[in-house]
């Protein structure tokens, strides 16, 4: 598993060539729970990317779920480190479980510079939703200045990409659009599910669905 500083899988660098710069993804997100989509997101963004790893930040507060009740962020980390215990180029982060909230990624983004110090290309990695929202964030002009966005495809999800680049210019020509497969799973949903009493067996990694059952989440509406 990747160290927080950066020391993640070697860059594959090639003999004779420039040592090329370390590529960090950072993946932020509720993960409440994390479910296979997000991991797809994730397998498909390292392999596009050539990332050499990825940082799996569950926010404590995201500044845009204020008004829902979340599971603590212990149980949520707890699910992420599961569902990641085998794939080596992921490191789950406590970046933003261990500071005050709200959770803004223009902050997590400033500490995981910190971190990885001027060199490494930062990517921070997101589902088409997010990006549509962006505009919303918390410094959104500052994130497209700073960092390379990535955004992935999602189900049912369209852009417009005039009013996003009514609300930030340039956004068209930085932002990274990737391919994965469209897999209409949401962590709502599996939420309601579980709820229901509906299986979710393949929507979730095995560890994270009996986590799920034996520490009694999403039981309550
Ligand atoms: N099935 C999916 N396909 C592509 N991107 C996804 C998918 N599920 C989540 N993402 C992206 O992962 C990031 C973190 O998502 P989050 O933890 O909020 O999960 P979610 O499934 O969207 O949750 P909820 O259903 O509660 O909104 C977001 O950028 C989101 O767009
Ligand atoms: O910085 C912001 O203003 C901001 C607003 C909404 C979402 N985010 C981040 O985007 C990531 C995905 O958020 P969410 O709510 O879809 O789980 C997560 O890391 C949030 O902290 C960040």
């Amino acid at each position: 598993m990747p160290q927080e500083d950066g020391a993640c899988q070697p860059a594959g660098e090639e003999a004779g060539t420039l040592p090329r710069r370390k590529r960090i993804g950072i993946f932020g997100g509720t993960f409440d729970p994390i479910h296979i989509g997000h991991l797809i997101l994730a397998e498909e963004a390292w392999y596009q990317l050539k990332l050499d790893c990825i940082f799996l930040v569950p926010a404590g507060d995201p500044p845009h779920k204020r008004n829902r009740r979340l599971t603590p962020v212990a149980h949520r980390i707890h699910m992420a480190e599961l569902a990641t215990a085998d794939i080596d180029y992921i490191c789950v982060s406590r970046l933003d479980a261990d500071r005050p909230g709200p959770h803004y990624t223009s902050d997590m983004v400033r500490l995981v510079r910190q971190r990885v110090g001027p060199d490494a290309e930062i990517y921070f990695l997101m589902g088409l939703d997010s990006l549509r929202d962006l505009p919303t964030w918390h410094e959104a002009a500052w994130l497209v200045e700073n960092c390379k966005l990535v955004a992935l495809n999602r189900h049912d999800v369209e852009l417009d990409w005039d009013q996003l680049e009514a609300a930030l210019p340039g956004i068209r020509e930085k932002v990274i659009i990737l391919d994965m497969p469209e897999l209409e799973i949401a962590s709502h949903t599996i939420q309601e599910r579980v709820r229901r009493g509906q299986p979710i067996r393949h929507q979730v990694p095995k560890a994270v669905e009996e986590y799920i059952y034996s520490h009694n989440l999403y039981r309550e509406p």
